[in-house]
């Protein structure tokens, strides 16, 4: 892991909606350059977290600090500008079926970066395309790609803004065990290349294993354990998390 500095800091976070209390005192740190596993079951609030983080929903109390600011505190140009520098990468790639990979890729450069070349564009879409191991693509459309190099593709194409923080969403969902392994490797190769800090959500404990420094598990809307999978996961006392790993490695 890189230095300690604290890139995202939450504090105390609550969230309902209505009678339905979804967060109810979060708190994390997470550190420049970590990869942190966010692991619960659905519905638990992951997806609620990671909107509050991006400025999609608000929280009813406590604190989010992205890149050392309070989140609900920006207006809506600074908020534009903290979400340049947080990557998502989409559990079903979110690719624009219509166009090229290429044109993809271009897509968001030429929307939020000004003045670039076609020269610049072009050396830009060949570098991501290398550093996913993908050059061959780049005229491709998106349905002659497989599974995996869909996804291979839509990390290239969140990268192409230099995102600070990255945020995978389901990142193995749907690959086969080989593919998973893949694309766990691309996530540790985007850290060592780009410097980026993550957080991946994930049902996948095998994912979490092979990406995370630390995981953090959401419970009864709060991190009830956050550590190395090894802190955590073989000897779980809470039924909840044992019952994760059981799944993921016994019954599977
Ligand atoms: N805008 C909203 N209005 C009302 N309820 C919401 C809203 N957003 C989320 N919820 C509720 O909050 C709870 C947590 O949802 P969330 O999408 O964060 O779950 P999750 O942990 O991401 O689940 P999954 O793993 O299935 O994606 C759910 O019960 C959901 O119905």
């Amino acid at each position: 892991m890189g230095n300690r500095d604290v890139v995202v800091e939450v504090r105390n976070l609550y969230k309902s909606f209505g009678d339905l209390d979804v967060l109810m005192g979060v708190d994390l740190d997470l550190y420049k350059e970590e990869n942190l596993v966010v692991l619960g079951r659905s519905g638990t609030g992951k997806s609620v977290l990671i909107k509050i983080m991006v400025g999609l929903l608000k929280q009813d109390s406590g604190s989010m600090k992205v890149l050392g600011r309070e989140v609900s505190d920006l207006n809506t140009k600074e908020l534009n500008a903290l979400r340049l520098k947080i990557g998502f990468s989409f559990q079903n790639s979110a690719l624009y079926d219509s166009m090229t990979v290429r044109e993809n890729m271009e897509f968001p450069l030429v929307r939020n970066v000004k003045n670039l070349t076609k020269k610049d564009i072009t050396y830009k879409i060949e570098e991501l395309l290398d550093a996913v191991g993908l050059p061959q693509t780049i005229n491709q459309m998106p349905s002659e790609l497989s599974g995996g190099q869909k996804k291979r593709i839509g990390v290239a194409r969140t990268l192409i803004l230099n995102p600070e923080i990255m945020l995978y969403d389901e990142p193995t969902a749907g690959l086969d065990p080989i593919t998973c392994v893949d694309i766990n490797n691309l996530i540790n190769e985007v850290r060592e290349r780009y410097k980026t800090t993550s957080i991946v959500i994930t049902h996948d404990l095998a994912c979490a294993k092979m990406t995370g420094d630390r995981m953090a598990v959401l419970l009864d809307g709060q991190f009830k354990s956050i550590g190395t999978f090894e802190e955590i996961f073989p000897r779980a006392e809470d039924e909840r998390v044992k019952s994760f790993y059981d799944y993921n490695f016994i019954n599977s």
